[in-house]
C-alpha cells in the first residue's frame, strides 16, 4: 500500500487519510420549514456542533489520520480555472433559475473569489444576498422569491462525507444521489478529484459517473470495503440493485474487487444506509441493530468477460434470510462472523440506533470511534474487547449521522 495514493483497502485497517466537513453557515439555513426536505430531524446550535466536529478530527488525528477539511479542499479546487467552469456550468441551470436568472448568478458567482465561491456552493445564496452583490435582474423566479429565500440551495449534508463519494480499494465511485436535497454533493467531489492537486496528479479507477448514473444511485453508507477484493453493498432507501450490479461490473473489469454480497435492506429512514444498522469493527466483527433481522442477500461475482470490452458478466448467487451472515464470512473468507449486538431492551435499542450507535468508524482493527450518547452500545463494545473512542454527539446526531456518515476514507490499509 503506497501512502499519499488513494487507496482504501479495507473497513477496519488502519486510517491514513480522511475528508470531513465541518459543520458551517450551510447547518445556519436549516429552519422548521426547510429541515425536512434538507433531511435533518431537528435544528442543530451550530457553535457547539462546531466544537464537536472539532473533537472528533482531533480523535481521528490523534489516531494517525490526515483530517482534510472538504471547504479546504474546494476552495483550492476552484482556483483552478476548468474547476471553477465545472461547478458553476453545473450550479447555475435554466432548469432550477429560469433562463433570466441564471446567467446573471452564474456572472455573479464567477467573479467571486474562491472563499466566497466555496461559502456558496456549500452555503448556498439568498436573494437578500445576491442583490448585495448585483441589481435584481428581471426575472420572474427572482422576482418571486421572499428577500431571504434561496437562490441556490444549501448542502447541510456535506457534513457527511461518507455518502456522496466513496473510495473502494484503487478506485472511487463519485455517486447519483437518491435524495433531490444532496445531488449536488456529487458535483463537488467531482471537481475536487478531478481538479485538486492532490488527487489530479494521482492515477484511480472510477467506479460510477456521479449525476449521470441517474436511477442507478448508491449512496458511500451502504458500501462496505471487507478487503481483499470483497465488498458488501446494502440495496437501502438510496442504493438501488442497478447501482450496485454496475457497481460490481466496473469493479470486476479493473480486477479491483472479486465478490461483491448485496443484502436486500427494509427501505425506511431510520435505516436509510447500511452503516446505520451494521459495520465492521475488526477482521471478523460486525456491530449489528437487534431488531435488523437476516436478510436475503445475493453474492455477484465475475463470470467472464461479456461482449464488449471492459464489460464482464455477473454470476448471481441468491441467498436465503438464514444465510445472510454466511454469505458475508464467505466474502471474507472465513468461517464465521463475530455478530456483536448490544444487550439492550427494546425501547432503548431502537433509540441508540437512531442515535447512531451502530454507526462505528474503525481508525485500525478493533479501535472504533462512536458517539459518547450510545452509552450501552458502547459498553458493550468494550465488554467484547473493542477499544472505543468517545466523541460528543449531542448536536452532530440531529442530523441522524454518525462518526461512519461523518468521514470518507481516502487512504486505508489492508487488514
Ligand atoms: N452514511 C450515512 N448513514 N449517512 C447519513 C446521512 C444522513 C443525512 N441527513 C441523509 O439523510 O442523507
Amino acid at each position: 500500500m503506497v501512502t499519499g495514493t488513494p487507496y482504501v483497502g479495507s473497513e477496519v485497517g488502519r486510517l491514513r487519510e480522511v475528508i470531513v466537513h465541518r459543520p458551517g453557515i450551510e447547518l445556519l439555513r436549516l429552519t422548521p420549514e426547510t429541515m425536512d426536505e434538507l433531511l435533518f430531524d431537528d435544528l442543530l446550535w451550530v457553535r457547539r456542533a462546531q466544537e464537536e466536529h472539532a473533537e472528533f478530527c482531533a480523535v481521528l488525528a490523534g489516531a494517525g489520520a490526515e483530517v482534510l477539511e472538504l471547504s479546504d479542499l474546494v476552495r483550492e479546487t476552484v482556483t483552478v480555472p476548468a474547476a471553477r467552469e465545472f461547478v458553476l456550468e453545473r450550479t447555475f441551470d435554466e432548469r432550477v433559475h429560469g433562463p433570466a436568472a441564471a446567467p446573471v448568478l452564474r456572472a455573479t458567482a464567477e467573479a467571486m473569489d474562491e472563499a466566497r465561491l466555496t461559502d456558496l456552493l456549500i452555503g448556498g445564496l439568498t436573494k437578500r444576498e445576491l442583490l448585495e452583490l448585483t441589481d435584481e435582474p428581471r426575472s420572474v423566479v427572482l422576482h418571486a422569491l421572499g428577500p431571504d429565500d434561496l437562490v441556490v440551495a444549501p448542502l447541510p449534508n456535506h457534513l457527511f462525507t461518507r455518502d456522496a463519494s466513496c473510495w473502494v480499494y484503487d478506485g472511487v465511485a463519485v455517486n447519483s444521489m437518491r435524495m433531490p436535497a444532496r445531488v449536488r454533493e456529487s458535483v463537488t467531489y467531482e471537481a475536487v478529484y478531478r481538479w485538486h492537486p492532490r488527487f489530479a496528479a494521482a492515477t484511480f479507477h472510477r467506479w460510477s459517473d456521479g449525476p449521470a448514473d441517474g436511477a442507478a444511485t448508491v449512496e458511500g453508507g451502504d458500501v462496505l470495503v471487507l478487503g481483499g477484493g470483497a465488498v458488501v453493498v446494502g440495496m437501502s432507501e438510496r442504493t438501488t440493485p442497478q447501482g450496485v450490479e454496475r457497481l460490481a461490473e466496473r469493479l470486476f473489469a479493473a480486477g479491483s474487487a472479486d465478490r461483491v454480497v448485496a443484502l436486500a435492506m427494509p427501505k425506511a429512514r431510520a435505516f436509510m444506509h447500511l452503516d446505520t444498522v451494521m459495520t465492521m469493527v475488526d477482521e471478523r466483527s460486525f456491530l449489528t441493530y437487534a431488531d435488523l433481522g437476516m436478510l436475503p442477500s445475493y453474492t455477484i461475482t465475475p463470470r467472464g468477460s461479456g461482449a464488449e470490452p471492459g464489460e464482464v458478466e455477473l454470476e448471481i448467487a441468491d441467498h436465503p434470510p438464514e444465510r445472510m451472515h454466511a454469505a458475508i464470512a464467505e466474502a471474507l473468507g472465513r468461517d464465521g462472523l463475530r455478530v456483536l449486538t448490544p444487550e439492550q431492551d427494546v425501547h432503548s435499542a431502537a433509540r441508540e440506533q437512531w442515535d447512531d450507535g451502530c454507526n462505528a468508524l474503525a481508525v485500525a482493527p478493533g479501535v472504533v470511534v462512536t458517539y459518547d450518547r450510545t452509552m450501552t452500545s458502547n459498553s458493550y463494545l468494550r465488554e467484547s474487547g473493542v477499544e472505543v473512542l468517545e466523541v460528543p454527539g449531542a448536536e452532530l446526531g440531529r442530523g441522524r449521522g454518525g462518526p461512519r456518515c461523518m468521514s470518507c476514507p481516502t487512504v486505508r490499509e489492508d487488514h
